[in-house]
Protein backbone atom coordinates (compact mmCIF):
# COMPACT_ATOMS: atom_id res chain seq x y z
CA UNK A 1 0.00 0.00 0.00
CA UNK A 2 1.85 3.50 -0.90
CA UNK A 3 0.39 5.31 1.91
CA UNK A 4 1.05 8.88 0.94
CA UNK A 5 -0.93 8.06 -2.03
CA UNK A 6 -3.92 6.50 -0.64
CA UNK A 7 -3.76 9.80 2.16
CA UNK A 8 -4.01 11.95 -1.17
CA UNK A 9 -6.31 10.11 -2.59
CA UNK A 10 -9.15 10.62 0.51
CA UNK A 11 -7.26 14.29 1.38
CA UNK A 12 -6.44 12.33 5.05
CA UNK A 13 -4.67 14.73 7.56
CA UNK A 14 -2.93 12.43 9.64
CA UNK A 15 -1.84 8.66 10.39
CA UNK A 16 -0.49 7.80 13.93
CA UNK A 17 1.62 5.18 14.89
CA UNK A 18 1.28 3.83 18.36
CA UNK A 19 3.88 1.29 19.97
CA UNK A 20 4.37 -0.09 23.49
CA UNK A 21 6.68 -3.17 24.10
CA UNK A 22 5.69 -3.60 27.85
CA UNK A 23 1.92 -3.96 27.11
CA UNK A 24 2.55 -5.37 23.36
CA UNK A 25 0.46 -1.65 21.76
CA UNK A 26 0.22 -1.96 18.57
CA UNK A 27 -2.61 0.90 17.43
CA UNK A 28 -2.73 3.33 14.18
CA UNK A 29 -5.20 6.61 14.44
CA UNK A 30 -6.32 8.07 11.45
CA UNK A 31 -7.56 11.44 11.77
CA UNK A 32 -8.90 11.74 8.51
CA UNK A 33 -11.03 15.52 8.86
CA UNK A 34 -11.53 18.14 11.51
CA UNK A 35 -12.97 21.06 9.62
CA UNK A 36 -16.32 20.15 11.60
CA UNK A 37 -13.89 20.06 14.99
CA UNK A 38 -11.97 17.23 17.21
CA UNK A 39 -11.85 14.28 14.97
CA UNK A 40 -14.40 11.78 16.84
CA UNK A 41 -14.44 8.08 16.34
CA UNK A 42 -14.27 4.91 18.29
CA UNK A 43 -11.63 2.14 18.91
CA UNK A 44 -11.73 -1.07 17.46
CA UNK A 45 -9.52 -3.80 18.75
CA UNK A 46 -9.35 -6.91 16.13
CA UNK A 47 -6.90 -9.52 14.55
CA UNK A 48 -6.06 -8.31 11.66
CA UNK A 49 -4.16 -10.50 8.95
CA UNK A 50 -1.72 -8.05 8.24
CA UNK A 51 -0.85 -4.53 8.69
CA UNK A 52 -1.68 -3.53 5.23
CA UNK A 53 -5.33 -4.78 6.44
CA UNK A 54 -5.25 -2.61 10.05
CA UNK A 55 -3.95 0.67 8.29
CA UNK A 56 -6.58 0.62 5.63
CA UNK A 57 -9.52 -0.31 8.16
CA UNK A 58 -8.61 2.61 10.21
CA UNK A 59 -7.96 4.63 7.24
CA UNK A 60 -11.62 3.36 5.83
CA UNK A 61 -13.42 3.85 8.87
CA UNK A 62 -12.08 7.03 10.02
CA UNK A 63 -13.42 8.93 6.71
CA UNK A 64 -16.66 6.97 7.58
CA UNK A 65 -16.74 8.70 10.76
CA UNK A 66 -16.37 12.30 9.11
CA UNK A 67 -19.33 11.65 6.98
CA UNK A 68 -20.96 9.97 9.95
CA UNK A 69 -20.67 12.75 11.96
CA UNK A 70 -21.45 15.55 9.19
CA UNK A 71 -24.32 13.87 8.47
CA UNK A 72 -25.90 13.41 11.85
CA UNK A 73 -25.14 17.83 12.23
CA UNK A 74 -22.62 17.28 14.76
CA UNK A 75 -19.67 19.86 15.19
CA UNK A 76 -16.85 17.08 15.03
CA UNK A 77 -14.23 15.87 12.45
CA UNK A 78 -13.62 12.00 11.73
CA UNK A 79 -11.08 9.71 13.12
CA UNK A 80 -10.66 6.01 14.19
CA UNK A 81 -8.42 3.73 15.86
CA UNK A 82 -7.60 0.12 15.21
CA UNK A 83 -5.71 -1.86 17.76
CA UNK A 84 -4.15 -4.87 16.57
CA UNK A 85 -4.37 -7.55 18.81
CA UNK A 86 -7.48 -10.52 19.83
CA UNK A 87 -9.46 -8.64 22.82
CA UNK A 88 -10.49 -12.09 23.98
CA UNK A 89 -6.60 -12.57 24.90
CA UNK A 90 -4.60 -9.54 24.48
CA UNK A 91 -5.81 -6.70 27.02
CA UNK A 92 -4.53 -5.58 29.52
CA UNK A 93 -4.58 -2.82 31.47
CA UNK A 94 -1.06 -0.85 30.56
CA UNK A 95 -1.93 -1.39 26.62
CA UNK A 96 -5.92 1.33 27.20
CA UNK A 97 -2.81 3.46 29.46
CA UNK A 98 -0.18 3.77 26.95
CA UNK A 99 -2.68 3.88 23.98
CA UNK A 100 -4.49 6.87 26.49
CA UNK A 101 -0.87 9.22 26.87
CA UNK A 102 -0.47 8.77 22.48
CA UNK A 103 -4.33 10.15 22.61
CA UNK A 104 -3.18 12.94 24.96
CA UNK A 105 -0.35 13.76 23.12
CA UNK A 106 -2.61 14.75 20.29
CA UNK A 107 -3.74 17.45 22.25
CA UNK A 108 -7.63 16.91 21.37
CA UNK A 109 -7.06 16.63 18.08
CA UNK A 110 -8.86 13.07 18.16
CA UNK A 111 -11.63 11.76 20.61
CA UNK A 112 -11.90 8.17 21.42
CA UNK A 113 -14.56 5.58 22.18
CA UNK A 114 -16.03 2.12 21.71
CA UNK A 115 -16.12 -0.10 18.67
CA UNK A 116 -16.20 -3.35 18.01
CA UNK A 117 -13.49 -5.26 20.38
CA UNK A 118 -13.46 -2.28 22.68
CA UNK A 119 -15.53 -2.26 26.36
CA UNK A 120 -16.91 0.69 28.77
CA UNK A 121 -13.78 -0.62 30.71
CA UNK A 122 -11.41 -0.25 28.50
CA UNK A 123 -12.37 3.69 28.01
CA UNK A 124 -12.48 3.57 31.49
CA UNK A 125 -8.75 2.68 31.71
CA UNK A 126 -7.96 5.14 28.61
CA UNK A 127 -9.70 8.14 30.58
CA UNK A 128 -7.00 7.55 33.26
CA UNK A 129 -4.36 8.93 31.20
CA UNK A 130 -6.57 11.13 28.71
CA UNK A 131 -10.13 13.46 29.11
CA UNK A 132 -10.27 12.88 25.17
CA UNK A 133 -12.25 9.94 25.62
CA UNK A 134 -16.38 9.02 25.61
CA UNK A 135 -18.21 6.07 25.80
CA UNK A 136 -16.76 5.98 29.68
CA UNK A 137 -18.88 4.72 32.95
CA UNK A 138 -22.26 6.43 33.87
CA UNK A 139 -20.52 7.19 37.17
CA UNK A 140 -17.83 9.36 35.88
CA UNK A 141 -21.39 11.48 34.65
CA UNK A 142 -20.41 10.10 31.10
CA UNK A 143 -22.96 8.22 28.57
CA UNK A 144 -21.32 4.76 29.06
CA UNK A 145 -22.11 1.75 26.47
CA UNK A 146 -22.92 3.73 22.89
CA UNK A 147 -24.40 -0.11 21.57
CA UNK A 148 -27.63 -0.02 22.97
CA UNK A 149 -28.29 3.75 21.85
CA UNK A 150 -27.04 2.84 18.61
CA UNK A 151 -29.32 -0.28 18.14
CA UNK A 152 -32.07 2.48 18.86
CA UNK A 153 -31.07 4.68 15.92
CA UNK A 154 -30.42 1.62 13.51
CA UNK A 155 -34.18 0.38 14.48
CA UNK A 156 -35.14 3.93 14.40
CA UNK A 157 -33.68 4.26 10.84
CA UNK A 158 -34.73 1.11 9.07
CA UNK A 159 -38.53 1.95 9.63
CA UNK A 160 -37.64 5.09 7.69
CA UNK A 161 -35.90 2.28 4.79
CA UNK A 162 -38.88 0.25 5.46
CA UNK A 163 -41.80 3.06 5.28
CA UNK A 164 -40.16 3.65 1.51
CA UNK A 165 -40.08 -0.35 0.31
CA UNK A 166 -43.09 -1.43 1.80
CA UNK A 167 -45.06 1.64 2.04
CA UNK A 168 -45.41 1.30 6.01
CA UNK A 169 -42.73 1.65 8.85
CA UNK A 170 -44.73 -1.12 10.78
CA UNK A 171 -42.09 -3.97 11.24
CA UNK A 172 -44.47 -6.50 12.61
CA UNK A 173 -44.13 -9.73 10.80
CA UNK A 174 -41.69 -8.28 8.40
CA UNK A 175 -38.31 -10.93 8.32
CA UNK A 176 -35.24 -9.57 9.43
CA UNK A 177 -32.30 -11.14 8.51
CA UNK A 178 -29.31 -10.11 11.14
CA UNK A 179 -25.38 -10.40 10.76
CA UNK A 180 -23.98 -10.85 14.03
CA UNK A 181 -25.37 -10.51 17.07
CA UNK A 182 -23.14 -8.75 18.99
CA UNK A 183 -23.47 -5.53 21.29
CA UNK A 184 -25.50 -3.10 19.01
CA UNK A 185 -27.51 -6.00 17.18
CA UNK A 186 -28.82 -7.75 20.05
CA UNK A 187 -30.02 -4.83 21.42
CA UNK A 188 -32.02 -4.26 17.92
CA UNK A 189 -33.04 -7.57 17.94
CA UNK A 190 -34.75 -6.88 20.77
CA UNK A 191 -36.44 -3.85 20.16
CA UNK A 192 -37.49 -5.61 16.57
CA UNK A 193 -38.41 -8.31 18.50
CA UNK A 194 -40.88 -6.12 20.65
CA UNK A 195 -42.45 -5.15 17.47
CA UNK A 196 -42.97 -8.67 16.28
CA UNK A 197 -41.11 -8.63 13.67
CA UNK A 198 -39.01 -12.28 12.78
CA UNK A 199 -35.67 -13.11 13.66
CA UNK A 200 -32.74 -14.83 11.57
CA UNK A 201 -29.75 -14.47 12.73
CA UNK A 202 -26.40 -15.53 12.28
CA UNK A 203 -22.76 -14.92 14.04
CA UNK A 204 -18.79 -16.50 14.18
CA UNK A 205 -19.64 -16.95 18.04
CA UNK A 206 -22.21 -19.50 19.24
CA UNK A 207 -22.89 -18.11 22.38
CA UNK A 208 -24.39 -14.55 20.82
CA UNK A 209 -26.33 -17.01 18.45
CA UNK A 210 -27.58 -18.75 21.31
CA UNK A 211 -28.55 -15.80 23.50
CA UNK A 212 -30.30 -14.69 20.35
CA UNK A 213 -32.46 -17.59 19.22
CA UNK A 214 -33.37 -17.89 23.35
CA UNK A 215 -34.47 -14.26 23.95
CA UNK A 216 -36.05 -13.46 20.85
CA UNK A 217 -36.86 -16.92 19.07
CA UNK A 218 -34.48 -16.23 16.86
CA UNK A 219 -34.13 -18.20 13.69
CA UNK A 220 -29.95 -19.83 13.66
CA UNK A 221 -28.35 -19.93 10.38
CA UNK A 222 -24.69 -20.41 9.43
CA UNK A 223 -22.73 -17.39 8.75
CA UNK A 224 -22.22 -18.08 5.41
CA UNK A 225 -26.02 -18.67 4.35
CA UNK A 226 -27.02 -15.33 5.84
CA UNK A 227 -27.33 -13.85 2.43
CA UNK A 228 -29.57 -16.03 1.08
CA UNK A 229 -32.09 -16.35 3.04
CA UNK A 230 -35.77 -15.67 2.51
CA UNK A 231 -36.13 -12.64 3.99
CA UNK A 232 -37.43 -8.72 3.74
CA UNK A 233 -34.80 -6.79 5.12
CA UNK A 234 -31.22 -7.84 5.99
CA UNK A 235 -29.31 -6.12 8.21
CA UNK A 236 -25.60 -6.08 8.08
CA UNK A 237 -24.23 -5.72 11.98
CA UNK A 238 -20.78 -7.62 11.91
CA UNK A 239 -18.02 -5.84 10.02
CA UNK A 240 -17.46 -3.76 6.62
CA UNK A 241 -17.48 -5.08 3.28
CA UNK A 242 -19.82 -7.57 3.20
CA UNK A 243 -22.30 -6.04 -0.07
CA UNK A 244 -19.14 -6.89 -2.82
CA UNK A 245 -19.45 -9.40 -5.74
CA UNK A 246 -19.73 -12.85 -3.94
CA UNK A 247 -22.91 -11.29 -1.90
CA UNK A 248 -25.02 -9.39 -3.95
CA UNK A 249 -26.69 -11.93 -6.43
CA UNK A 250 -27.71 -13.29 -3.08
CA UNK A 251 -29.35 -11.60 -1.62
CA UNK A 252 -33.54 -11.47 -1.89
CA UNK A 253 -33.88 -8.90 0.97
CA UNK A 254 -35.41 -5.52 -0.36
CA UNK A 255 -33.61 -3.83 2.17
CA UNK A 256 -30.15 -3.08 3.55
CA UNK A 257 -29.98 -1.82 7.19
CA UNK A 258 -27.68 -2.28 10.23
CA UNK A 259 -25.33 -1.13 12.11
CA UNK A 260 -22.19 -2.29 10.43
CA UNK A 261 -19.52 0.48 9.11
CA UNK A 262 -18.27 0.23 5.70
CA UNK A 263 -21.14 -2.11 4.28
CA UNK A 264 -19.87 -1.36 0.75
CA UNK A 265 -16.68 -2.73 -0.93
CA UNK A 266 -16.47 -0.47 -3.37
CA UNK A 267 -18.28 2.25 -4.61
CA UNK A 268 -19.96 0.56 -7.02
CA UNK A 269 -21.57 -2.38 -4.95
CA UNK A 270 -24.07 0.65 -3.58
CA UNK A 271 -24.38 1.06 -7.63
CA UNK A 272 -25.52 -2.86 -8.03
CA UNK A 273 -27.94 -2.63 -5.28
CA UNK A 274 -29.33 0.40 -6.42
CA UNK A 275 -30.29 -0.81 -9.85
CA UNK A 276 -31.75 -4.01 -8.22
CA UNK A 277 -34.26 -1.80 -6.60
CA UNK A 278 -33.11 -2.21 -2.90
CA UNK A 279 -34.01 0.32 -0.41
CA UNK A 280 -30.73 1.25 1.23
CA UNK A 281 -29.88 2.76 4.48
CA UNK A 282 -26.13 4.46 4.15
CA UNK A 283 -24.51 2.52 6.54
CA UNK A 284 -23.20 6.08 8.23
CA UNK A 285 -26.42 7.84 8.59
CA UNK A 286 -28.22 4.52 10.18
CA UNK A 287 -25.53 3.51 12.97
CA UNK A 288 -24.74 7.51 14.04
CA UNK A 289 -27.02 6.98 17.41
CA UNK A 290 -23.86 6.25 19.08
CA UNK A 291 -21.75 8.64 18.32
CA UNK A 292 -24.97 11.21 18.59
CA UNK A 293 -24.90 9.65 22.34
CA UNK A 294 -21.45 10.16 23.18
CA UNK A 295 -21.05 13.35 21.58
CA UNK A 296 -23.26 14.83 23.98
CA UNK A 297 -20.76 13.99 26.51
CA UNK A 298 -18.84 17.16 24.95
CA UNK A 299 -21.46 19.36 26.64
CA UNK A 300 -22.29 17.54 29.75
CA UNK A 301 -23.79 14.93 29.11
CA UNK A 302 -28.29 14.54 29.00
CA UNK A 303 -29.90 11.71 28.15
CA UNK A 304 -32.86 13.39 27.15
CA UNK A 305 -31.25 15.64 25.20
CA UNK A 306 -29.43 13.07 23.34
CA UNK A 307 -32.06 10.56 22.46
CA UNK A 308 -33.81 13.37 21.18
CA UNK A 309 -31.11 13.72 18.15
CA UNK A 310 -31.03 10.01 18.34
CA UNK A 311 -34.72 9.86 17.14
CA UNK A 312 -33.30 12.15 14.18
CA UNK A 313 -31.77 9.19 12.26
CA UNK A 314 -35.17 8.55 11.12
CA UNK A 315 -35.76 12.09 9.13
CA UNK A 316 -32.13 11.44 8.33
CA UNK A 317 -32.76 8.36 6.48
CA UNK A 318 -35.97 9.49 4.84
CA UNK A 319 -34.38 12.83 3.63
CA UNK A 320 -31.29 10.66 2.20
CA UNK A 321 -34.00 8.70 0.48
CA UNK A 322 -35.55 11.92 -0.69
CA UNK A 323 -32.59 13.48 -1.93
CA UNK A 324 -31.13 10.23 -4.03
CA UNK A 325 -34.89 9.86 -5.56
CA UNK A 326 -34.90 13.70 -6.69
CA UNK A 327 -31.11 13.67 -7.69
CA UNK A 328 -31.88 9.96 -9.12
CA UNK A 329 -28.89 8.86 -7.69
CA UNK A 330 -27.77 5.62 -5.06
CA UNK A 331 -29.13 6.57 -1.50
CA UNK A 332 -24.62 6.56 -0.89
CA UNK A 333 -24.49 9.03 -3.35
CA UNK A 334 -27.15 11.15 -1.76
CA UNK A 335 -25.78 10.57 1.46
CA UNK A 336 -22.01 11.54 0.76
CA UNK A 337 -23.61 14.67 -0.69
CA UNK A 338 -25.78 15.67 2.35
CA UNK A 339 -22.07 15.35 4.26
CA UNK A 340 -19.61 16.92 1.47
CA UNK A 341 -22.28 20.08 1.24
CA UNK A 342 -22.44 20.13 5.29
CA UNK A 343 -18.50 20.48 5.62
CA UNK A 344 -18.12 22.51 2.54
CA UNK A 345 -20.10 25.25 3.73
CA UNK A 346 -17.87 25.73 7.06
CA UNK A 347 -14.79 24.98 5.91
CA UNK A 348 -15.72 28.20 3.42
CA UNK A 349 -17.23 30.44 6.50
CA UNK A 350 -14.22 29.34 8.41
CA UNK A 351 -11.93 31.03 6.39
CA UNK A 352 -12.28 34.23 7.98
CA UNK A 353 -9.32 35.44 10.08
CA UNK A 354 -9.31 34.54 14.06
CA UNK A 355 -6.45 34.61 16.19
CA UNK A 356 -5.99 31.85 18.55
CA UNK A 357 -9.93 31.94 18.96
CA UNK A 358 -9.29 35.69 20.41
CA UNK A 359 -9.60 39.09 18.60
CA UNK A 360 -6.83 40.14 17.23
CA UNK A 361 -6.85 43.24 19.20
CA UNK A 362 -7.28 41.54 22.90
CA UNK A 363 -3.15 40.92 23.37
CA UNK A 364 -2.60 45.21 23.50
N1 LIG B 1 -21.01 -0.16 19.07
C1 LIG B 1 -21.51 0.92 18.50
O1 LIG B 1 -22.09 1.78 19.17
C2 LIG B 1 -21.42 1.09 17.01
C3 LIG B 1 -21.80 2.31 16.46
C4 LIG B 1 -21.80 2.45 15.07
C5 LIG B 1 -21.39 1.41 14.28
N2 LIG B 1 -21.01 0.24 14.85
C6 LIG B 1 -20.61 -0.84 13.96
O2 LIG B 1 -21.55 -1.91 14.09
C7 LIG B 1 -20.89 -3.16 13.93
C8 LIG B 1 -21.11 -4.01 15.18
O3 LIG B 1 -20.59 -3.34 16.30
P1 LIG B 1 -20.71 -3.96 17.78
O4 LIG B 1 -20.28 -2.88 18.70
O5 LIG B 1 -22.03 -4.60 17.94
O6 LIG B 1 -19.57 -5.04 17.72
P2 LIG B 1 -19.53 -6.50 18.38
O7 LIG B 1 -18.13 -6.96 18.29
O8 LIG B 1 -20.17 -6.48 19.73
O9 LIG B 1 -20.45 -7.33 17.41
C9 LIG B 1 -20.05 -7.80 16.17
C10 LIG B 1 -20.49 -9.24 16.08
O10 LIG B 1 -20.27 -9.69 14.75
C11 LIG B 1 -19.79 -11.03 14.84
N3 LIG B 1 -19.10 -11.34 13.58
C12 LIG B 1 -17.87 -10.95 13.17
N4 LIG B 1 -17.62 -11.43 11.93
C13 LIG B 1 -18.72 -12.12 11.56
C14 LIG B 1 -19.09 -12.84 10.40
N5 LIG B 1 -18.26 -12.95 9.36
N6 LIG B 1 -20.31 -13.43 10.36
C15 LIG B 1 -21.15 -13.34 11.40
N7 LIG B 1 -20.86 -12.67 12.54
C16 LIG B 1 -19.66 -12.07 12.61
C17 LIG B 1 -18.92 -11.05 16.07
O11 LIG B 1 -18.72 -12.34 16.55
C18 LIG B 1 -19.73 -10.17 17.02
O12 LIG B 1 -20.65 -10.92 17.79
C19 LIG B 1 -19.43 -2.82 13.65
O13 LIG B 1 -19.23 -2.72 12.26
C20 LIG B 1 -19.27 -1.44 14.28
O14 LIG B 1 -18.22 -0.71 13.70
C21 LIG B 1 -21.02 0.05 16.19
C1 LIG C 1 -19.54 5.42 19.52
C2 LIG C 1 -18.75 5.91 18.45
C3 LIG C 1 -17.97 7.09 18.76
C4 LIG C 1 -18.07 5.04 17.54
C5 LIG C 1 -18.89 3.96 16.91
N1 LIG C 1 -18.18 2.74 17.01
C6 LIG C 1 -19.21 4.32 15.48
O1 LIG C 1 -18.73 3.70 14.56
O2 LIG C 1 -19.99 5.21 15.24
Amino acid sequence: MKIFSYMEKYDYEQLVFCQDEVSGLKAIIAIHDTTLGPALGGTRMWTYDSEEAAIEDALRLAKGMTYKNAAAGLNLGGGKTVIIGDPRKDKNEEMFRAFGRYIQGLNGRYITAEDVGTTVADMDLIHEETDYVTGISPAFGSSGNPSPVTAYGVYRGMKAAAKEAFGTDSLEGKTIAVQGVGNVAYNMCKHLHEEGANLIVTDIHKESVDRAVNDFGAKAVDPSEIYSVDCDIFAPCALGAIINDETISQIKAKVIAGAANNQLKETRHGDAIHEMGIVYAPDYVINAGGVINVADELYGYNSERAMKKVEQVYNNVERVIEIAKRDNVPTYVAADRMAEERIEKMRRSRSQFLQNGQHILSRR
